[in-house]
């Protein structure tokens, strides 16, 4: 088979993915993957993923969402020194409101081990952050323990979009449904999800700005509960959401690139 090297990154990833899950239904049939979904919401029911980062807003404080990620296409390797299950403590003492583990393997490095491994050193919620284009992953989130998947808008069309918010409902997760463009945003508010996440970065071109958020804000209802995504690196960029009122936050890179990821956190929330 060759291999397609045209596109963007986020095409090349959506390919891939593409492949891998027609590979893993082979190994292992929808119908067993939902029987451990079950079995899992039996043992460890979701952790409450929306309530987590709605508790802390609703005291007035700034809700995280803290990533382990140990590489990504545009950075590389982020982190030598991975070890997710210390990563997790610490993001847990650091005053995490919830983390996200990224278990894509061959763009970032990840692993679904990474978020089995980092819920159970923790009582946070878990986002499970891969690009689900298949209903076939949000049973398989539910089952590996995640509490919370991933839907980003750019991946996938209105149907899709609307069969997977279904699935992850019917699964016992939260969504994070992810936006980057005035159009993404409107598909997403049609969807009734409550979680809705900007991306800073372009997930096409890997441009980062802080203003994607800042023109996006004012069209989010204020039903919705906003995560401002990427490229949060210091106290004014936090400063700046918080004063826009925006107090969700998914930060990776700046934690990850620090020696204590949690006191990172504490530091630039201080
Ligand atoms: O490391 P940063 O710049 O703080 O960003 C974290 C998170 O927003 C980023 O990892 C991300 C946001 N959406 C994604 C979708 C897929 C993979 C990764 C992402």
């Amino acid at each position: 088979m060759s291999i397609q090297h045209t596109g963007t990154v986020l095409d090349r990833i959506l390919l891939r993915k593409q492949e891998e899950v027609a590979a893993l239904q082979k190994a292992h049939p929808l119908a067993q993957i939902r029987e451990q979904a079950q079995a899992m919401n039996q043992q460890s029911p979701a952790r409450g993923f929306i309530r987590a980062l709605a508790h802390r807003i609703g005291q007035g404080k700034p809700a995280v969402i803290a990533e382990i990620k140990k590489a990504s296409p545009s950075k590389g390797v982020i982190r030598e020194d991975f070890q997710p299950t210390a990563i997790a403590a610490s993001y847990e003492r650091g005053g995490a409101a919830c983390l996200s583990v990224l278990t894509d393997r061959d763009f970032f490095q990840g692993s679904d081990d990474y978020l089995q491994a980092a819920r159970a050193a923790c009582t946070l919620p878990v986002l499970r952050k891969d690009f689900t284009i298949d209903a076939y992953q949000v049973w398989e989130a539910r089952a590996l323990g995640a509490d919370c998947v991933l839907l980003i808008v750019a991946a996938l069309s209105d149907a899709l979009l609307a069969e997977l918010y279904q699935s992850a409902v019917d699964a016992g997760l939260d969504v994070l449904v992810e936006v980057h463009t005035a159009e993404e945003l409107q598909r997403a508010l049609r969807l009734p999800a409550r979680l809705i996440g900007i991306n800073n970065r372009d997930l096409h071109s890997f441009d980062v700005s802080l203003d994607v958020t800042l023109s996006l804000l004012a069209d989010v209802p204020a039903d919705r509960l906003l995560v401002t995504e990427s490229g949060i690196l210091a106290p004014a960029d936090v400063a700046l959401m918080r004063e826009q009122g925006v107090h969700g936050f998914l930060i990776g890179e700046a934690f990850m690139r620090a020696e204590d990821p949690g006191a990172e956190l504490a530091r630039l929330f201080r």
